[in-house]
């Protein structure tokens, strides 16, 4: 099938590069010039494991093109998707911006009937709202259909996800649209959830809000754990047996962060409230994740209680590992309370120092190891659990570090792990150990 793709962010992209993948001819079309650029040549704007590769081979394909020009994208398309960003706006409601300026090209570029996939996050109505702003503006002639499709990738394993989620999503209230989406999708050979338009923009809400409440409840647990003397590891894996309860997303530690649980959450206490209704569960799953995102400072400043002219070690940057994400990145709030209090920050990432050096404060000084970033330093904190950072000898700390105390956002290590090391320890939601 002929598809075209709005949008080439990590949504768009691996729509894009994935369905090209099956065998469709599928064009990307971008308004910015530097990153279609970038992917003309195959190189990806994201880091983003496998993705390259595939973004390569279809390219040579010849079954993958990328322009910034609407009319030549749009060429002979069936399958339109839309992938734009849909940021938190002033108000924390979603930002339509980018979702209008696209139907506005979209709608002065198309010359074929076609059907419009949405798979940016949208408010429930959005997707009504974009057929009717599209086809008002389109010649008589010309007949468009609706379909949302919400998306579920992770960053970091976004590929894997694509090829192998849980389930896939297509909501339409036109038949037709349902049918030739099944079609397409069944080239991934997953489960298929087939609905109404405003129940399949529902879903992708409601799941992120619910992962959301789920990680704010374990990073209470934790915090209660701490004070009453409990391990939430153990908690964790005690609760994560119960198949009702379920294992993932349990992990607890700064809270959470990326380009959309933050926004989304608040997205649909939005919605809510545009509703007459207040959802006050998510409203404190928020709250709790608020909290979360500086405990670690409040750890480090109950055991220094001043760390004015102390170097402190930050060990990742991103939101999470397998990504250069630094959107509402726990890093951003740590590192900025850090330098409130007087500390010289020194930092490492593996992949997002470079994105990171766009939005943290200036001050703060970039290593290119873990050894450099911990060389001299009178404590350090663990953001991000990269594998580089778990593997990490312990005794490497003691050799380096003024001061080998060690603050870990990610729980990275078992705690009979580190009994014995010479590292005072301190993690999220367990007992302390003492160097
Ligand atoms: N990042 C993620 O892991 C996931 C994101 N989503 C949702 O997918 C949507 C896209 O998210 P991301 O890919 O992260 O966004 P992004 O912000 O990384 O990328 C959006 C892209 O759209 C382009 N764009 C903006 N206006 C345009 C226009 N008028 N015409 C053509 N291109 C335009 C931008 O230049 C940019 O390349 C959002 O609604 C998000 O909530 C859903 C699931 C996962
Ligand atoms: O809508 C989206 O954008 C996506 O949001 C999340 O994906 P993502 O944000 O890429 O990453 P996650 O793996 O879900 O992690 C989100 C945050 O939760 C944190 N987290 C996750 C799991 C856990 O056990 N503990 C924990 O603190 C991570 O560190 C990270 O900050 C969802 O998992 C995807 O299904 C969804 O498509």
């Amino acid at each position: 099938m002929n598809i075209a793709v709005i949008g080439t962010g990590y949504v768009g992209l691996v729509t894009g590069v994935c369905l090209s993948e099956l065998g469709n001819s599928v064009t990307c079309i971008d308004i910015d010039a530097d990153k279609i650029s970038m992917l003309e040549k195959g190189q990806s704007p994201i880091y983003e494991s496998g993705l390259e590769d595939l973004l390569q081979n279809n390219i040579g394909r010849g079954n993958l093109n990328f322009t910034t020009d609407y009319e030549k994208g749009l060429y002979d398309k069936q399958l339109i998707y839309i992938a734009v960003g849909t940021p938190q706006g002033e108000d924390g409601s979603a930002d339509l911006t980018y979702i209008n300026k696209a139907c506005e090209s979209l709608a002065r570029n198309l010359k074929q009937d076609a059907i419009i996939v949405t798979k940016s996050t949208v408010p429930v109505g959005t997707n009504e709202y974009i057929m009717k702003k599209i086809q008002s503006s389109l010649p008589q002639d010309i007949t468009i259909k609706i379909a949302s499709n919400p998306e579920f990738l992770r960053q970091g394993s976004a590929v894997h996800d694509t090829f192998h989620g849980d389930r896939i999503v297509i909501g339409s209230d036109d038949e037709e649209a349902l049918e030739t989406l099944e079609r397409i999708n069944a080239d991934f050979n997953l489960p298929i959830v087939k609905t109404d338009l405003r129940s399949a923009e529902m879903i992708k809400y409601a799941s992120n809000a619910f992962l959301a409440t789920k990680l704010s409840f374990i990073n209470e647990m934790a915090n209660l754990c701490e004070r009453l003397g409990a391990n939430v590891d153990s908690v964790s894996s005690g609760m994560g047996m119960d198949k009702r309860i379920g294992s993932s997303f349990l992990n607890a530690g700064i809270g959470y962060g990326g380009s959309c649980f933050p926004k989304d959450t608040r997205a649909i206490i939005s919605a809510g409230k545009d509703a007459d209704y207040h959802m006050s569960l998510l409203e404190s799953a928020v709250d709790v994740n608020e909290r979360q995102k500086v405990i670690i400072v409040d750890k480090v400043m109950e055991r220094f209680s001043n760390i004015s002219g102390k170097k402190v070690a930050v060990l990742g940057l991103a939101f999470k590992p397998g990504t250069d994400d630094m959107r509402e990145a726990p890093s951003i709030y740590v590192t900025e309370k850090l330098l409130a209090e007087g500390a010289v920050v020194h930092a490492y990432d593996p992949v997002a120092a470079d994105n990171a050096q766009k939005i943290l404060p200036g001050q703060i000084r970039y290593a290119s190891s873990v050894e450099e970033a911990i060389d001299g330093a009178d404590m350090a904190l663990i953001l991000t659990e990269w594998n580089e950072i778990k593997e990490f000898p312990w005794e490497s700390y003691k050799e380096h570090m003024n001061n080998a105390v060690l603050f870990d956002g990610r729980n990275c290590f078992r705690l009979d792990n580190i009994a014995g090391s010479g590292v005072e320890y301190h993690s999220i939601g367990r007992p302390a150990i003492k160097g």
